[in-house]
């Protein structure tokens, strides 16, 4: 434990349930691609900028699954092993006509782990914050992760609430309405997701992708990015309950 507090070599110290995510080594980024109509390339925007981006929340809210979900398009079911530590996987996204690096990190909930995670928050460009719609103490623990976010991250850092296990419908614990209440109470956007079903996984990464892009471009003459707006326009309402 304490060799994981002295931030050496990442990969060294992460396991997941799941062998297919590995810690990566490099920059080989696979790809993603907004599905939307694209728009001329901004000029000026540098496709080599990376953007760290780390996924945080109570454990077992499914963040190892949901990044599974957005790099590989799969679920890998069966019982749960919770994240050691802390490791990062590439991916570009393509928004607008430019390809937006992703440094995606995938922390340990669990609160021993918490020390390590903090230290990776400083340099964060976005911090996707989740809760299991099917358990209350998570959701009740959001106020406590923004409030630590709040004091080790980057004041402009780019935060999304996600309400995971949507397709968890008979258990669920949190409306949708309360988790919109409480984003809205924070100012930041918010959607529920399944990393079972992929339901609005690959728009929260896209949303995050264009809004740091926006944010690295500074257009003057540029109207803001939207982000609320682009979410509300595009997150899956349908499926077979009425919780989207
Ligand atoms: N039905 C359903 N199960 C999910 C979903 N996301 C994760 N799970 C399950 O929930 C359990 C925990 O998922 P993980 O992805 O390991 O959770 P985590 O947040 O990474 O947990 P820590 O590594 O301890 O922080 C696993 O059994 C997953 O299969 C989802 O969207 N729907």
């Amino acid at each position: 434990m304490e060799r994981m507090e002295s931030m050496e070599p990442i990969s060294a110290y992460y396991t997941t349930a799941y062998p297919e995510i590995q810690p990566d080594g490099g920059y080989e980024y696979t790809e993603s691609t907004e599905s939307q109509a694209k728009t001329p390339p901004a000029p000026s925007y540098d496709e080599e900028f990376v953007h760290k981006t780390i996924l945080v929340g109570d454990s077992g809210v499914g963040k190892t699954s949901l990044l599974v979900q957005f790099d590989q398009g799969k679920f890998i079911p069966g019982s749960f092993s919770a994240t050691v530590g802390i490791g990062f996987t590439n991916k570009v996204v393509t928004v607008d006509g430019v390809k937006v690096k992703l440094q995606i990190w995938d922390t340990a909930g669990q609160e021993r782990f918490r020390s390590v995670t903090h230290a990776y928050y400083r340099d964060a460009h976005a911090l996707l914050l989740l809760y299991d719609i099917t358990s209350k103490t998570s959701f009740d623990n959001i106020r406590a992760w923004l409030t630590e976010i709040h004091e080790y991250a980057q004041s402009d850092v780019v935060i999304m609430l996600l309400g995971n296990k949507a397709d968890m419908s008979g258990e669920r614990a949190i409306r949708r309405d309360e988790g919109e209440r409480l984003a809205r109470e924070y100012s930041v956007p918010f959607m529920e997701t399944s990393a079972k079903t992929g339901v609005n996984v690959e728009l929260a990464f896209t949303a995050v992708a264009k809004e740091l892009k926006h944010r690295a471009v500074q257009h003057p003459n540029e109207p803001k990015f939207q982000i609320h707006e682009y979410i509300e326009a595009r997150k899956e309402k349908s499926g077979c309950c009425s919780y989207f």
